[in-house]
């Protein structure tokens, strides 16, 4: 049977984040991928031109649509933007039963431009964070939901226990921002003990949409039947592959490559551009 993921996240009209990314990262990893849209943003690879919010009830209604007929084997969340789409897109996964929930905490655009109003923090937090399975925020995101600085590993598993503790049963904390670090960290705190993904940090500007790439592979995998644990690490795998082999789109931050993971895995090749650009 075919498994099926929902992500409920804003558009980015340039493709590499939100649901576009989501999408492609599903399609990439063989589940069959539907959205229900929080805002339209204009945006391209400089930043973020223009935000356009859905109401509530379209949120709500594009929710309902799919669980009253398709359903979802697993479900992730994005940019959200406000308190009121926050509430009723808790409602709605309360309402339908939705376990394998991935909240990916979008705040603010690595371009500076905000994704999620400042008073609509203790929305996801009071609504959200107890309905997930998994959360995963960036060491900014990680900052504003625990109200403190991070930059250590101590630190970092620190804020991971604190968001826990907020009612996220499993919390992975990014280590995407460490921009000094050789190995890019992410910590994964299950209540009780810590995993750590690591993998050498690629120096590269196109990271655009890493973010929601990373926790979409994860629902992906739990869509499929996958452990926690199992799902972070092909995410981990996955958003590797895709940030090594940059597409060069844009002319600021260009997305990654959604494509890498699965041609890696086909061809044994270690390159994606070495095996497409130069046939
Ligand atoms: N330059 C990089 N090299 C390798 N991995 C990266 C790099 N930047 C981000 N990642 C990985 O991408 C994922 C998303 O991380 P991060 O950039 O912190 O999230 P966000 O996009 O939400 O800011 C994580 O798995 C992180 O380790
Ligand atoms: C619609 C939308 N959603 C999310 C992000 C975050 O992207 P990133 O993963 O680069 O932080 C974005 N830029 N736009």
């Amino acid at each position: 049977m075919m498994k099926k993921a929902l992500t409920i996240a804003g558009s980015d009209s340039g493709g590499g984040a939100g649901i576009q990314a989501d999408l492609k990262t599903f399609q990439e990893l063989g589940v069959y991928g539907m959205s229900a849209l929080t805002a339209v943003t204009a945006q391209n690879t400089l930043g973020v031109q223009g935000v356009f919010p859905m109401t509530a009830e379209a949120v709500a209604r594009q929710i309902q649509s799919v669980g009253e007929d398709i359903g979802a084997d697993a479900v992730k969340t994005g940019m959200l933007f406000n308190a009121e789409i926050i509430e009723v897109v808790a409602e709605k996964i309360k309402e339908l039963s939705w376990e394998k929930v991935v909240i990916d905490p979008v705040m603010i655009a690595k371009g500076g431009a905000s994704l999620l109003q400042q008073q609509a923090v203790s929305a996801l937090k009071k609504h959200m964070l107890p309905l997930c399975l998994i959360i995963t925020p960036n060491i900014p995101e990680a900052e504003v939901l625990t109200g403190m600085s991070i930059s250590t590993m101590d630190e970092k598993k620190d804020a991971a226990k604190r968001i826990h503790e907020l009612g996220a049963k499993n919390v992975v904390l990014k280590g995407g921002h460490d921009e000094e670090a050789a190995q890019s960290v992410d910590v994964l705190f299950d209540g009780r003990d810590f995993t750590f993904f690591s993998s050498p940090r690629i120096n590269t500007k196109h990271t655009h949409g890493t973010g929601c790439t990373f926790s979409a592979a994860i629902t992906a995998q739990l869509a499929k039947g996958a452990s926690v644990q199992e799902g972070v690490s092909v995410a981990k795998e996955f958003i590797q592959a895709a940030v090594a082999n940059p597409l060069d789109i844009g002319n600021g931050h260009g997305p990654t490559n959604h494509w890498a993971y699965k041609m890696k895995k086909e061809s044994g090749v270690s390159s994606w551009r070495e095996s497409v650009l130069n046939k």
